[in-house]
This record gives structure tokens, C-alpha cells and sequence, in this order.
């Protein structure tokens, strides 16, 4: 059904695979949210669960990385129905764009107004610490500069416009509320804001392309959730999104720091609970959107 290679799928395509999994729950959700590597946990605190693994529903890409586990869960939080991916999808698994962002459509057709995506990043901004979770305000999106937008293709306008707005792409009363509910939560040692950078991967960066983001403005670098935020925003949903800043970037010859994904992993299980905590909380907060911004 879904044509492969660098096309977009179409609006049918993405109503039968969410009209399938509408056979298949009644939970309608108006929140989804996407678990971050190592960060898959978030989709634990769904109450009274009805998960999919990826392989069963028509259509999915398979998670193929590890700390992705590739089970779509659907169930309430604080009595609000939500979807949750427990293990997203990237550039360097080796899908086109249009399909790591396939799940965002998803979610819209499904009903979902507001989404919640997590990462791991690596802190280019020296006033970061491992474990400090940042507030995402804005990104840099450097495949896009190369041309490599998921909304590159036809567009379908029962979708979104043509050329959809990104200076307001990151929800100022959501980024408000999660600073409310961080101090709140005594999160505010470590509850960061800034702008997060994605590369292509699956390399991580050298040393003088770390120093080169960080003069570029970028505050995190990571290989994901820009390319969701850009298609999510396209058809009008609500977004909010954080980074768990799991290493330090190297910027320094004289450094013996390597990055790798094991340390990710680790930081992420260190910090899970209060990113839960953070986000069930924010989650009973939240009002609700129309989706149809
Ligand atoms: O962005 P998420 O999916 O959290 O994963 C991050 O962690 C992996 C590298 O360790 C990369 O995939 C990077 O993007
Ligand atoms: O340092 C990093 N670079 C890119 N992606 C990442 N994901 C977690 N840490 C990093």
C-alpha cells in the first residue's frame, strides 16, 4: 500500500493504518508521545495499556535501534487518553525521511492535539550538566539545510499548508507549564532550556563540529525529533519537546570523553523517574487544543 523510496505516503495511506489501529482499540487519544532512547519507560505510566508491537500494525517501520523497544501503547494518563511510541525512528536507520515521520500523521488521524516528544542529546552549552533535562525552544535542523525536509514532495492540504511556519513551533504555555511543574517537582536545578541542533548520525560528532554547532546557537545535538516536530506542526498539533542531556559533547583536544550510546542508555535509566514525573504531571495540567491550530 505504502510506496517505498523517497515519496510521501498519502493521505489515505496513513487513514487506513490509523483506521486499522482504531479497529483495534477504543482508547481515542488526544495526547501522544514519543519515548527518546533509552527513555521508553515514559510508556510504563500508562494505565489500563493496549500495545502494538511495530511489526503488526500495517505499515509501521521497525525500530531498529537498541533502547528502542517498537511497541505502540495506547492507555490514560491522569484519565487522559494518550498513544505513546515506545521507540522512534532515524535518518540513519536508513528509512526516508517521510517515513520516520509516518507516526506523526498517524497520531493527527488518530485524534491526537497535543505532542509530547523526548530525546537524548549531547550538551554543547557549558552551563549543562549530564542528567539536566532542557527544554527544547527551538531547533537547528541541519539535513533540512541539505534539503532533506519530510515535507519535500506534493503536498496534500488535508495535511497543512504548503509552507507551514516554524518560528512558533515549540508551544510557549507548554514550555511555560513545564517550568511551573519542574520548579513545583524541585526539578529546577537541573531543568534547562535551549535550542536543540539534529545531524543525520549514526557517527557522533567530532570535535570541531561540536564547536561549530555550539557558535551556531545550539545548546544539545542529537539525531532525532526535529524531523517529527516539523511534520507534527505541519497538521496542526500542539508540540512540546525535551532533551535529556545524557553526555557532554567533546569540545576539547585534551579531553579522553568518547561518546557513546552506552552512556546514553545509562543516563537515561538514571534520569527516568523525574522525566516521568515531569511529564505525568504536566500531562494532568494540560489543557486541551483543538487540533486544528
Ligand atoms: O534522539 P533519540 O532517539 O533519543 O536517540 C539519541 O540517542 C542515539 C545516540 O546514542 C541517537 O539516536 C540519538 O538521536
Ligand atoms: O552527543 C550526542 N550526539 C548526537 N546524538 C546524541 N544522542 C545522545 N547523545 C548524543
Amino acid at each position: 500500500m505504502f510506496p517505498q523510496g523517497n515519496q510521501c505516503y498519502t493521505y489515505e495511506d496513513c487513514k487506513a493504518t490509523a483506521d486499522w489501529l482504531l479497529t483495534q482499540t477504543d482508547v481515542r487519544p488526544s495526547v501522544g508521545i514519543v519515548c527518546g532512547s533509552g527513555l521508553g519507560g515514559l510508556a510504563e505510566m500508562l494505565k489500563n495499556q493496549v500495545a502494538f508491537n511495530y511489526k503488526d500494525i500495517p505499515n509501521f517501520p521497525q525500530s531498529t535501534v537498541h533502547g528502542h523497544a517498537g511497541r505502540l501503547v495506547f492507555g490514560t494518563l491522569k484519565g487522559r487518553s494518550c498513544v505513546c511510541m515506545q521507540g522512534r525512528f532515524h535518518l540513519y536507520e536508513g528509512y526516508p525521511i517521510q517515513k520516520i515521520t509516518l507516526p506523526m500523521r498517524i497520531f493527527k488521524l488518530l485524534g491526537v492535539d497535543t505532542v509530547i516528544l523526548t530525546n537524548a542529546a549531547g550538551g554543547l552549552n557549558q552551563d549543562f550538566k549530564v542528567g539536566d533535562i532542557m527544554i527544547m525552544k527551538d531547533h537547528l535542523n541541519m539535513p533540512g539545510f541539505a534539503g532533506n525536509n519530510p515535507l519535500a514532495g506534493l503536498n496534500d492540504d488535508r495535511f497543512g499548508v504548503r509552507f507551514p511556519c516554524m518560528s512558533d513551533a515549540y508551544d510557549r504555555e507548554l514550555q511555560q507549564l513545564a517550568m511551573d511543574v519542574g520548579q513545583e517537582l524541585g526539578f529546577g536545578d537541573f531543568l534547562k532550556e535551549g535550542v536543540y541542533c539534529v545531524l543525520g548520525g549514526p557517527s557522533f560528532e567530532t570535535i570541531a563540529e561540536c564547536r561549530m554547532l555550539h557558535k551556531l546557537g545550539a545548546d544539545a545535538v542529537g539525531m532525532s525529533t526535529v524531523h517529527e516536530v516539523i511534520v507534527a506542526r505541519h497538521c496542526g498539533m500542539r508540540v512540546f519537546a525535551l532533551s535529556l542531556i545524557t553526555n557532554q559533547a567533546v569540545m576539547d583536544y585534551d579531553s579522553e570523553e568518547k561518546a557513546n550510546h552506552e552512556e546514553v542508555l545509562q543516563t537515561g535509566k538514571q534520569r527516568a523517574e523525574q522525566l516521568e514525573q515531569l511529564i505525568f504531571t504536566m500531562v494532568a495540567r494540560m489543557e486541551h487544543n483543538n487540533n486544528d491550530a
